[in-house]
């Protein structure tokens, strides 16, 4: 692969000085957001959107909380113009919301841009024109000052028209395109020239939004491009700083993270990160990053799934399975050590919110390998846990516990366990929660083997118990008694004079809801003939499930033989 044809980051941006405070910075609050889905992503589908997917696409950026939404560039396409349109005649923008319409440096698509946004109470005007060497050499045939005197022409029609429209209260934003790419004095002086045509003030600030429109370098050279324009900006407090990240290095989201470091108060993307070639910067990642760290993002993300189907449905693309946040197995764990700690994760969450006394949902989050609490985005535990070859006992365990109660002991775990591996080796596939319970009850609660036909208990004197029942394997059926300090102790000799030696190591139980009607699962270790296993048993009453559960681990090895 010819590698030598390609120049490193240093070589093609003439890189700002380096004055750099924003490695020491933090992020402490949410920018403002601008999803230009229904424009930059727009432009970058194969089947663009029909009206109805626009508009559902806006109303889904109003109902996460989106206040300033670019709906188009409506000079280049009937479709766009139409919607911002219907959002003016339908009066679909909220009083709390500003639409932004894009247009090029070009006085008939500036006029086309102003009829569109007519009787609208705001809106801003964002003009775009690529400053960087390449395009001004090769796409627009300009020089440096040719360049200057184009974008400064169109920033006066953009006033002008703007002017000519006195009901509408229009805000101006300018995109150097390809910004990442332009050399840092040339696209200063070209902001400051527009910060003043267009009167930037506190009261009225003018946008620069400054674009990795073609990402090419590490995070911290976009950085120190922000940083270089955030020190010098004129009339900077009359200046909204923004950044519009693209992915190629698939970078995107640290470009924005680190730019916000370096004073940008603005991030345009788009959801789950849509856009030309590798996308826009995915504006869900960004949000959610900011509240894995404390920070309110001022978006609703509590759907996750919600809003990823409706942004697949507006797409016709769907978002990857590892996409962060939203993909579908991202609060998932296959592996066995995962499993093991997320669910001891859980089960010590749950203990400290109750000693908090406060809701699950309201506890601090610490649980390993789950970054967020998938609750807070709509998504269940049940999902959390999946189990195939890979899982270890923590896995399966997990799932007979939220899908059905059960709580099993350790070495159970371990035990079933070997039996899940082996079934999913097998297949070479996952195991869902009901093939996994099917496994379940064929290992512990349905073997074949020794059953009981008619038997009781008594205590004929405090502490003495008797054990008096039929022992069936196929057509033979005997009976025999047994006595021992305790019920189960008094089967095991029932059992003795059957002709099978079993001693019990380890004795569990436990309701398995609550609530008087509930079934009781008993989980027995036993040594069989020699040989350590257990057994399970459930049942209305806690004894008869005790004595299941030992016939369970009677019945798992080699058929017993009953005399
Ligand atoms: C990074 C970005 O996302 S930028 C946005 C890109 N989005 C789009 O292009 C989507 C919609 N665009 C379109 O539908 C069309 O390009 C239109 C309708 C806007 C214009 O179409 P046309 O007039 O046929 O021009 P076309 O697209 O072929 O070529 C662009 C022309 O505009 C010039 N131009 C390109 N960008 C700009 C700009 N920002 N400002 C002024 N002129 C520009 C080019 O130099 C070229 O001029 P030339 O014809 O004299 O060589
Ligand atoms: C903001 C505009 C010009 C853009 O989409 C880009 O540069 O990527
Ligand atoms: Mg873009």
């Amino acid at each position: 692969m010819p590698y030598s044809r390609y120049r490193p980051a240093h070589e093609r941006v003439q890189l700002p000085p380096a004055e750099r405070e924003w490695p020491h910075r933090r992020i402490e609050h949410a920018p403002l957001w601008v999803p230009v889905d229904l424009r930059d992503g727009n432009q970058a589908l194969a089947e663009p959107m029909d009206p109805a997917r626009k508009r559902r696409m806006f109303d889904l950026f109003l109902s996460m909380g989106f206040k300033e939404i670019e709906v188009g560039y409506p000079s280049a396409s009937q479709t766009d113009f139409d919607f911002v349109r219907h959002l003016v005649e339908k009066d679909l923008v909220p009083d709390d919301v500003t639409v932004v319409v894009f247009t090029a440096a070009r006085h008939d698509l500036i006029e086309r841009t102003f009829e569109s946004v007519a009787g609208l109470p705001r809106a801003v005007v964002h003009m775009y024109t690529a400053t960087a060497p390449t395009w001004r050499q090769v796409v627009l045939g300009k020089d440096r000052d040719e360049l200057r005197g184009l974008i400064t022409e169109a920033g006066r029609d953009v006033a002008r028209c703007a002017d000519a429209l006195p009901g509408t209260d229009v805000r101006f934003e300018f995109s150097p395109e390809v910004f990442n790419l332009t050399e840092p004095d040339y696209v200063l002086d070209v902001c400051n020239a527009m910060s003043a045509l267009w009167d930037a003030s506190p009261g009225r600030p003018v946008i620069h939004n400054l674009p990795a429109t073609v990402e090419i370098a590490t995070p911290n050279v976009y950085a120190d491009q922000i940083e270089y324009m955030h020190r010098h900006l004129d009339r900077r407090d009359g200046v909204i700083l923004s950044v519009h990240p693209h992915n190629d290095r698939g970078t995107g989201v640290a470009c924005a993270e680190l730019a916000l470091l370096a004073g940008a108060q603005r991030v345009e993307g788009c959801l789950f990160g849509n856009g030309e070639r590798t996308g826009n910067v995915d504006l869900v990642t960004l949000a959610l990053n900011l509240y894995a760290q404390g920070v309110d993002p001022m978006l609703d993300l509590s759907d996750i799934d919600g809003i990823r189907r409706t942004v697949e449905h507006c797409n016709r693309i769907r978002v990857h399975e590892r996409h962060p946040y939203g993909g579908d197995l991202v609060y998932t764990a296959f592996s066995g050590t995962h499993q093991d700690a997320i669910k001891k994760g859980l089960a010590h969450h749950a203990r400290q919110a109750s000693e908090l006394g406060v809701p699950a949902g309201q506890a601090p989050w610490d649980v390993p390998y789950l970054p967020i609490d998938p609750a807070d985005v709509g998504r269940d535990y049940e999902a959390v846990i999946r189990v195939n070859s890979q899982s270890g006992k923590g896995g399966a365990a997990y799932m007979l516990q939220t899908a059905h109660g059960l709580d099993l002991p350790r070495r159970l775990q371990i035990e079933f366990s070997r039996a899940v591996q082996r079934a999913t080796e097998d297949s070479g596939a996952e195991i869902d929660a009901e093939e996994l319970w099917g496994l379940f009850r064929a290992e512990y609660l349905d073997r074949p083997g020794v059953a009981l036909g008619a038997w009781h208990v008594t205590e004929p004197e405090p502490g003495l118990h008797r054990f008096t029942g039929e022992f069936r394997t196929g057509t033979e059926r005997v009976e025999h008694t047994g006595t021992g300090p305790g019920p189960l102790s008094a089967l095991t000799r029932a059992l003795a004079r059957a002709g099978i030696t079993v001693d019990i190591l380890d004795f569990s139980k436990h309701a398995l809801d609550r609530g008087r009607d509930s079934l009781a699962v008993a989980y027995v270790e036993c040594r069989v003939e020699g040989a350590t296993r257990w057994g399970v048993g459930m049942d209305a009453s806690v004894l008869t499930a005790s004595v299941l559960a030992v016939l369970s681990a009677v019945n798992g090895g080699p058929a017993g033989r009953i005399s």
